[in-house]
């Protein structure tokens, strides 16, 4: 290797130095410094290159090239003569140039290592995925982000085809087409949702480098765009429920102004929405401060304050609620309850309570007061009845209690688990008893429904059927009833095949059966099938010793009705009750009771004043000087003629202590017509007494 001498190191010599350190050809032994303060002395020693500053004992040493830069002609000149045999001498300003190019090349070096690192930088710091591939689809970059999304080592992909490493890569479309996708979306092999867009990389020539994509996680994204395409169901949703509502709703902002009213709100209270939305909750409703503000004041619910709204000034029990999301009260909702609303509710709710009434059986044997022998042995004999699956006939008096009998029977039989069904037949007309017991199939009559409908037999099967006024059958509907005894089965009106059922009959009636018969009203044969097992109910007037318990019993029963507190009857009312021969048996004793406690102010005791209207007087009915005709002006002469029939048939019925048969004989009326009657004028028997 050629050895070489430096002289000059302050001047220049140590880049020189440096440049010939990069050579393998020549060595550095010595580098002589003629100034001592040069910084080129400190390199040479560092390096453990031999240095000095006397140039002349160093060139003395054995070197096969010698530079000199000093710039120093004197010393130039003084070595160039001292140097004898040496074989190269490079002078100063062909070092300086050698030195220069070296600096240029060191600044160019550390320029593009920045230039790198900062490209470095940006690449792998950003949280978009980047991906380039040379036109052969091998990766070529691979940035840090893209690591972390495909979970893939960069070591391991480099190289590769894309189509290898990520499965499905359309970065390759764009090599061929050479355009540029833009927020295309994608799912990665481990199932992360990216949108990506992907560009040629095209050189200024025209010729294809290569393809870049660059992706990002949308994950967390499409997550929130679900959660807002939720929230937006929501919202949707809650404005059709409170659309929908039939309560009417209005909800208002934290500072009480209307954020959103509902059509009830509207209709009830008569304001439109342009006249609420964006408006203080105090001009919503008419009257008072607001509940709303109230409310939002207290950040407290408020229940059950009456108000009346609306041009109609129409009650209302109004409920407001605040509405606080994580401990923030943002506005307050209420709710309109329309009273008037309720109260026709209510009367449905008791109308539906009737009908159920008379489709379960509520009494049993417990309920039936009595213990005057005639009514033991009643009960007895159903006691036993109901142990038997056989038709019973209960007799006895309007009032005296063969529906309680008939509910009581069927609990204490093993059908009680299945219906009970309750008719009337003196209530319906023959074709409607017919189709009610019978049912009856599709096309039967002009109104019949589609499909047909089930029967009242069909209903009660495994159940017990309750046929009330069994005495006001027609022939024809007898004549039905006697194959359902004696067949088991029905057939529907209009239809030909027999259906198989399984009813207990219990039957009632207060008329006299074999008078019937004599007259021919009532078929023979089907009398001795439902009389297999008669029941005789006893009148009240036939068991007076009853009527202290059966009054005792009825007050409780009506305290609680009521809501009162009567303690009994004084003993001059009692006497009253037992010279009384109660046409109406136990249904009038329960009326009188009823009204002598509504009408005896706070009382404990009912007095003989309360019942002073119970006499045994044989009134004729029109003789009643309550009973009045007037002229009402413009009214046809039917109309009024009906007023007139309604009042006469209620007295009757009054009179009568509610016994039908006893009102219709009164008044030269079928019992079905006096039940066509009550029924067309509403006539309750409640009223009667
Ligand atoms: N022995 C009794 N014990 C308690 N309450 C009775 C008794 N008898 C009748 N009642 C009551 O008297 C009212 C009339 O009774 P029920 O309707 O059973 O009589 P009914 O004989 O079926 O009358 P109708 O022939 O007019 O239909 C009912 O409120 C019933 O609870």
């Amino acid at each position: 290797m050629q050895k070489v001498i430096i002289i000059g190191a302050g001047q220049g010599g140590s880049s020189i130095y440096r440049l010939l350190k990069e050579t393998e050809m020549l060595k550095v032994t010595a580098v002589v410094d003629i100034n001592p303060h040069a910084n080129g002395l400190k390199l040479a020693s560092e390096d453990g290159v031999q240095i000095g500053y006397d140039w002349r004992q160093i060139v003395k040493q054995s070197a096969d090239i010698i530079i000199e830069v000093t710039g120093d002609e004197e010393v130039s000149k003084e070595i160039r003569s001292s140097i004898k045999e040496k074989i190269i001498f490079i002078p100063g300003s062909v070092a300086y140039l050698m030195a220069k190019l070296l600096q240029q090349k060191e600044e160019l070096i550390s320029a593009l290592s920045n230039q790198t690192y900062k490209f470095n930088l940006i690449f792998n710091t950003t949280d978009n995925g980047m991906i380039v591939i040379n036109p052969d689809e091998e990766i070529i970059l691979f940035n840090k982000s893209a690591e972390t999304m495909t979970g893939l080592n960069k070591k391991q992909v480099l190289g590769k085809k894309i189509g290898e490493v990520i499965n499905g890569s359309l970065l390759p479309r764009v090599l061929h087409s050479r355009r540029v996708e833009t927020n295309q979306e994608f799912v990665l092999g481990s199932g992360l949702k990216i949108i990506t867009t992907r560009i040629p990389v095209i050189g200024d020539n025209g010729q294809l480098i290569g393809a870049v994509s660059i992706f990002k996680d949308i994950t967390e994204l499409v997550n929130l765009a679900e959660e807002i395409t939720d929230l937006k169901n929501l919202k949707t949703m809650l404005q059709a429920i409170i659309h929908s509502s039939d309560e009417a709703i209005s909800v208002v902002d934290e500072d009480g102004k209307g954020l959103i009213i509902n059509p009830a709100y509207s209709k009830i209270t008569g304001l439109a929405e342009e006249e609420v939305i964006g408006k203080p909750a105090t001009a919503d409703i008419s009257e008072g401060e607001s509940v709303h503000m109230k409310v939002l004041k207290t950040r407290r619910a408020i229940r059950g304050v009456p108000m009346r709204v609306g041009p109609k000034r129409k009650e209302v029990i109004v409920n407001v609620a605040p509405v606080i999301v994580d401990g923030i009260l943002k506005g307050s909702v209420g709710v309109l309850h329309d009273v008037s609303d309720l109260q026709s509710m209510s009367r449905e709710l008791n109308r539906a309570r009737q009908i159920i009434r008379n489709l379960e059986a509520k009494y049993t044997f417990e309920d039936i007061i009595g213990q005057s022998d005639e009514m033991a042995i009643a009960i007895e004999q159903a006691k036993l009845g109901a142990k038997t699956p056989a038709t019973v006939l209960l007799r006895g008096e309007s009032g005296t209690g063969k529906e309680l009998f008939a509910h009581a029977i069927h609990n204490a039989s093993d059908r009680k688990y299945n219906k009970f069904v309750r008719v009337n037949c003196a209530a319906l007309s023959e074709s409607l008893l017919e189709s009610e017991l019978f049912g009856y199939e599709e096309g039967a009559f002009s109104g019949a429904k589609r499909g047909g409908k089930r029967g009242l037999f069909e209903e009660a099967d495994k159940g017990s059927i309750f046929l009330d006024e069994i005495g006001e059958l027609t022939a024809s509907t007898q004549a039905k009833l006697l194959r359902v005894l004696q067949e088991g089965e029905i057939t529907r009106v209009g239809g030909t095949k027999p259906l198989q059922i399984n009813v207990r009959i219990i039957a009632a009636t207060n008329v006299n059966l074999e008078k019937a018969i004599a007259n021919g009203g009532f078929r023979e044969d089907l009398y001795y099938r439902l009389n297999r097992m008669p029941i005789h109910i006893p009148s009240l007037r036939k068991r007076k010793e009853d009527i202290p318990l059966l009054v005792d019993r009825l007050i409780e029963k009506i305290n609680i009705e009521y809501g009162r507190n009567v303690e009994g009857v004084t003993e001059e009312a009692m006497k009253v009750l037992m010279a009384y021969d109660w046409p109406g048996n136990v249904r009038e004793l329960d009326n009188i009771i009823g009204r002598a406690i509504i009408f005896m102010g706070y009382q404990t005791h009912i007095d003989s004043e309360h019942v002073s209207t119970l006499t045994n007087s044989d009134i004729p009915v029109l003789a009643d000087s309550e009973m009045h005709v007037s002229i009402q002006q413009g009214e046809p002469l039917a109309k009024q003629l009906e007023g007139f029939e309604k009042e006469i048939i209620t007295k009757a019925m009054k009179q009568a202590g509610g016994n039908k048969t006893q009102a219709a004989k009164d008044l030269g009326l079928s019992v079905r017509n006096l039940y066509y009657k009550l029924e067309k004028y509403q006539i309750e028997n409640k009223s009667m007494q």
